[in-house]
């Protein structure tokens, strides 16, 4: 890790105590985190900034647990099982916060690009992004105007229903590395296309992270296809 990382991973420290404190006394959040209130206080009121060690554990540990958590509360399944996540994807704060913890727990390696999926996977992707200094790309499942060139990968779905995702050519060069994110796994159809279109653009697969995986067929679909870290912040049944 250099300067510059250590100093991200502390600051993003910094805005999970914060986040966590919006609902916390300091008593209550040096019980949840094992530290001192005093300490918490100058973090949180921007004063001191936390250790690096203790940075990476509040950004693993009770941070990935406390995103957990909210992510949970802010969901809601219907009748049939399908999720309404409007809730956490229209919330770039809340994703913002998110980006570190996956980072950091499935020990992502800077990629080049963020490849997801129009249209609930983008304001994650934008999230990653940032986070990362990376561009962000999103395959759409109809052309862009006045693009030339796209890479494009069809699939039939077990429906029959035909579905194709399109990136502009120019969107991956070749031997890159592209870290694939979604905001939700469940057949891990759309994974797989992803994943194809990333090959197709001789890319090297990062690894593959959704903020919700609904059941274990879509993370187990990635693993077949990548060697590549394939993690959720969130497994529902
Ligand atoms: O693992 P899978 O079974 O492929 O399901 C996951 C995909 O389904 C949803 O997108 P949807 O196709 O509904 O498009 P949207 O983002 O435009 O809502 C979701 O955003 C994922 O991209
Ligand atoms: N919103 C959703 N909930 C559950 N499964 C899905 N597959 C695609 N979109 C979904």
């Amino acid at each position: 890790m250099n300067r510059a990382e250590k100093a991200a991973l502390q600051l993003q420290a910094v805005s999970v105590l914060r986040m966590l404190k919006e609902t916390r006394t300091y008593d209550e959040l040096a019980e949840l985190t094992g530290l001192p209130a005093g300490d918490l206080n100058r973090y949180v009121n921007g004063h001191v900034l936390p250790g690096v060690e203790r940075a990476r554990e509040v950004v693993e540990g009770v941070g990935r647990d406390a995103l957990a958590d909210e992510l949970e509360a802010r969901v809601r399944f219907d009748d049939e099982g399908y999720v309404d996540n409007s809730g956490v994807v229209f919330d770039q704060s809340f994703l913002d916060l998110v980006a570190p913890v996956a980072a950091n727990t499935l020990n992502l390696e800077r990629p080049d690009v963020i490849l997801t999926a129009a249209t609930d996977g983008i304001t994650l992707g934008a999230a990653m992004a940032s986070y990362f200094g990376a561009r962000l790309a999103y395959a759409k499942k109809s052309k862009e105007t006045a693009v030339e060139d796209f890479i494009e990968s069809r699939q039939r779905l077990a429906s029959g229903i035909e579905l194709t995702y399109y990136l502009p050519a120019s969107a991956i060069d070749d031997g890159e590395r592209v870290l694939v994110v979604d905001d939700l796994i469940r057949s891990g159809e759309t994974q797989e296309l992803l994943l194809d279109i990333a090959l197709q653009a001789d890319a090297d697969i990062a690894g593959v992270f959704a903020l919700i995986a609904v059941g274990d067929e879509g993370t187990n679909r990635a693993r077949e296809l990548t060697d590549a870290p394939v993690g959720a912040l969130s497994s529902f049944d």
